[in-house]
């Protein structure tokens, strides 16, 4: 390019016609993206009524023309916003916004579009509906209110963490939509990007799974076999993932998540129950504050014993490392 531009300028005068040229060329490209756009945008047909189309006006409108103000977070293809759907309802919304103009991101939001506007589930992030308009792919869901289990975890709000009990409620409630994708479906849905940061606290504390760019479709339906197996699932995860991944994915006394569901279930009812119990002797047992290091323990078994069973502490620790 420099050096078509070096040429265009070298010859004093003459260079007019050339300047034309590289003009010509350029229109030419851009209207050629311009076309493969459109074509990409006119591409994605949904099916009648599975999610609302909103026009960039509304999107706008929603979210006071992009202002800097309302940005809520930034994943890897663009930034995510808070705005108002301004129906009878002012629903609260959160607006995932890539530019197409940038190359990334069109696909992986499409995907998760397609995906997303098809499954309902209490502990899924729902997806409002979608904007392709102007060049512009955008992706409105219903808004989360309590940040992401990452900021909890990792956050500044030292003095009020999250207690134990809300701790192991969060986890069953992933345990329970990561089932239904592996199980309650068609298709098999491996999620591959489950880490903190994709998930979101409702008002309850209630966990809602998002971020569904990396996710694959698995056999139709999954055994606990071929989640050991079936390394090439993991393929292409997200490098900022591998860290959260359970150092055991591979290695063979993996459980199946609903496994895991079922004992994360009953730790809580022993919880529970051990609550209950203490209120008994104590009155102001509600307000025990259990400290955490008596439930977490190593997530690899010892290597001289690797047939050993697993024990619902043990699962209940790597199920939350894994998180
Ligand atoms: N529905 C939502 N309600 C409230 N906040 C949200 C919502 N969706 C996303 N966010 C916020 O925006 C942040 C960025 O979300 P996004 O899914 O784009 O990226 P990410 O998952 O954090 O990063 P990566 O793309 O690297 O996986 C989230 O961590 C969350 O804090």
């Amino acid at each position: 390019m420099w050096a078509w531009v070096k040429w265009c300028s070298d010859s004093k005068g003459r260079g007019l016609w050339r300047w034309r040229l590289l003009d010509f060329a350029m229109d030419f490209a851009q209207q050629r993206k311009r076309r493969s756009d459109e074509t990409k945008q006119s591409d994605l047909v949904l099916p009648e009524g599975l999610c609302r189309r909103f026009s960039l006006a509304e999107i706008k409108i929603a979210t006071n023309n992009f202002d800097e103000y309302f940005v809520v977070g930034q994943g890897d293809y663009g930034k995510v916003y808070k705005g108002f759907i301004d129906d009878p309802t002012r629903i609260s919304v959160a607006i995932k916004r890539v530019n197409i103009d940038s190359g990334a991101g069109f696909h992986e939001l499409k995907t998760e579009l397609l995906l997303l506007c098809q499954l309902r589930h209490s502990n899924l992030v729902p997806l409002i509906g979608y904007c392709l308009d102007h060049q512009q792919m955008i992706l409105v869901y219903q808004f989360i209110f309590n940040g992401n289990l990452g900021e909890q975890l990792y956050g500044t709000n030292h003095d009020n963490p999250l207690p134990w009990k809300q701790r192991l409620r969060i986890s069953i409630g992933v345990a329970r939509v990561l089932h239904y994708l592996h199980t309650g479906l068609k298709h098999t849905i491996i999620h591959r990007n489950v880490k903190p940061s994709n998930i979101l606290l409702d008002e309850k504390w209630e966990p809602n799974l998002a971020d569904f760019v990396s996710y694959k479709l698995g056999p139709p339906s999954l055994s606990k076999a071929l989640i050991r197996v079936n390394s090439s699932l993991n393929s292409g995860v997200q490098s900022s993932t591998l860290e959260h991944l359970d150092p055991e994915y591979f290695g063979k006394n993996r459980p199946t998540i609903g496994e895991v569901e079922v004992n994360l279930e009953q730790a809580l009812e022993l919880q529970e129950s051990a609550d209950a119990a203490r209120k008994g002797v104590d009155p102001g047992g509600d307000h025990y504050n259990y400290p955490i290091v008596e439930y977490t323990c190593s997530a690899s078994p010892p290597e001289s014993e690797p047939e050993e069973s697993v024990s619902d502490s043990d699962i209940t620790a790597m199920i939350w490392e894994n998180f």
